[in-house]
């Protein structure tokens, strides 16, 4: 097994030159398309995998998910009448700690989808090297037709059936696509009542019951933290005066685009599923006015000021950077050929599909990956989770302080990576990942 581990966390491999033709070659356009998300993530591990000579048993052992937990919820609607959900927890990987990672209540959430998210946490944990596995939840609903009541409800009922796999020691849920701090309460509370008091279960929460400071902003910040170190090492300078497009305009786009307004960045276009605004001028969007618009509840696609585009003329929008911060599989091979931009930064995760990142690299289009970008929302989750289990609370200039530290040296760790073994950022980061990943498999043992 020695042998085993010295290999695993064993310097560069011989292999090094084949890695974009041994790993995204053997997979066609045509079976990526047939494919489901799990596997284009599995396409690209595959691809770090063979970059590092590891052993061949732990293609499968980093793949293959530990648990996976599907669940039937059924809620009396407010009309009286019941209703059955579907709810998924995927608990991937846990050498490095107890399971970590989010819950995404959305329409189109499904097992497939949670199991790819599941393993993107475990190589994200990793590369923030924040002690955690890697885990994904979800609930498929529309929560647009669902009322507040129903969906405390729904997520009662779904803590009632997952809480024998999580636990703060266990699995840590937080914070997605659909989801938010209101939703985390109610987590906590659930689960207090069956294990006692028990904050740390669950991060995301509002900073008014357990919560830190600075989680809500974190994925946000932290993609602002990467943009700087990507622009910084490519020679470009500060955000500032360069153009950004967002996709997806919710807690992370939100953030993101409103920190980058800060720092002098232009913000040319915006979207939500609802639409798209675009502006042209010297400036580009007034985020704040636009903020305030979105705040009153009014729909972005009835923003008064700039230009009203279809949704995804977004991907038609010339700037400097494009950042997909909504769901996954978004920068397909027709999106990759056509998109006119510099720099794409992967707010979202999983937004580029293995086919697509081939025509990006041709076109010479650098990826920042989501396992790095979107980081900082479970960086400062572990920081909420310390806070929790030593019942104290850090200001918010700590907290946001510790993140840009973890994305300083997380974006150098990744970026060493993929000039040593000369492949894109996104190897670079699950190379560092796997190696970490491995190493304390290998260590902890299988028997
Ligand atoms: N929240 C977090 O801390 C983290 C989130 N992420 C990832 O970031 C991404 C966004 O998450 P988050 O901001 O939390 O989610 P939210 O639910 O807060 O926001 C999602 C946004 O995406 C928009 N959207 C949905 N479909 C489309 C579409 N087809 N075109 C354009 N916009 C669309 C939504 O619009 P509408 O409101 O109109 O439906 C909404 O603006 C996800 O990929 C998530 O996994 C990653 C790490 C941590
Ligand atoms: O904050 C967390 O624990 C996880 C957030 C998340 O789901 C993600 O990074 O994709």
């Amino acid at each position: 097994m020695f042998g085993a581990l010295s290999k695993a966390v064993g310097s560069v491999c011989s292999r090094q030159g084949q890695a974009a033709v041994t790993g995204l070659g053997s997979v066609t356009g045509h079976q990526v398309r047939r494919a489901g998300h799990a596997e284009n993530t599995n396409t690209f591990i595959r691809e770090a995998l063979a970059v590092l000579d590891l052993p061949p048993a732990m293609e499968k052992i980093v793949i293959t998910p530990q648990r996976e937990m599907t669940v039937e919820l059924i809620i009396n609607r407010d009309d009286g009448k019941p209703e059955s959900f579907m709810g998924y927890r995927v608990q991937h990987d846990n050498a490095r700690g107890p399971f970590k990672g989010g819950l995404r209540f959305h329409k189109d959430a499904d097992l497939d989808d949670v199991r790819s998210l599941a393993s993107l946490m475990s190589f994200k944990t990793a590369l923030l090297d924040v002690p955690f596995g890697g885990a994904k939840g979800g609930i498929t609903v529309d929560t647009k037709a669902l009322s507040e009541h129903e969906i405390e409800k729904l997520t009662r009922k779904f803590v009632q059936e997952i809480k024998d796999i999580i636990g703060p020691f266990r699995d840590i849920p937080a914070p997605d696509v659909g989801t938010d701090g209101r939703v985390m309460a109610w987590i906590f509370d659930e689960y207090s009542k069956f294990e006692g008091y028990s904050p740390g279960v669950v991060t995301g929460k509002p900073t008014w019951l357990h919560g830190s400071h600075g989680r809500e902003s974190a994925t946000g910040r932290g993609t602002v933290f990467g943009i700087k170190n990507m622009l910084q090492a490519f020679g470009e300078g500060p955000p500032a005066d360069k153009t950004f497009a967002i996709q997806g305009f919710g807690n992370v786009g939100a953030w993101a685009g409103r920190l980058l307004a800060e720092q002098g960045g232009i913000v040319k276009a915006v979207s939500d599923a609802s639409g798209c605004v675009y502006d042209d001028g010297p400036s580009g969007i007034d985020v704040p006015k636009l903020l305030r618009h979105l705040h009153r509840g009014d729909d972005l696609s009835k923003y008064p000021h700039g230009q009203q585009l279809l949704r995804d003329e977004i991907f038609d929008v010339k700037c400097d950077v494009f950042v997909p911060a909504a769901l996954g599989g978004v920068i397909t091979d027709p999106v990759a050929r056509k998109i006119s931009c510099k720099y794409i930064v992967e707010a979202a995760n999983g937004p580029t599909t293995p086919s697509a990142d081939l025509i990006l690299r041709d076109r010479g289009i650098p990826v920042l990956p989501d396992i790095y970008t979107n980081a900082g929302g479970v960086t400062v989750s572990f920081l909420e989770w310390v806070q929790n289990l030593q019942n104290f609370k850090w200001t918010t200039e700590q907290v946001n302080d510790q993140l840009k530290t973890r994305m300083d040296e997380a974006f150098q760790s990744m970026w060493d990576s993929s000039q040593e073994h000369g492949v894109p950022l996104r190897t670079g980061a699950f190379t560092v990942s796997l190696r970490r990943v491995v190493r304390a498999t290998v260590n902890r043992g299988f028997n």
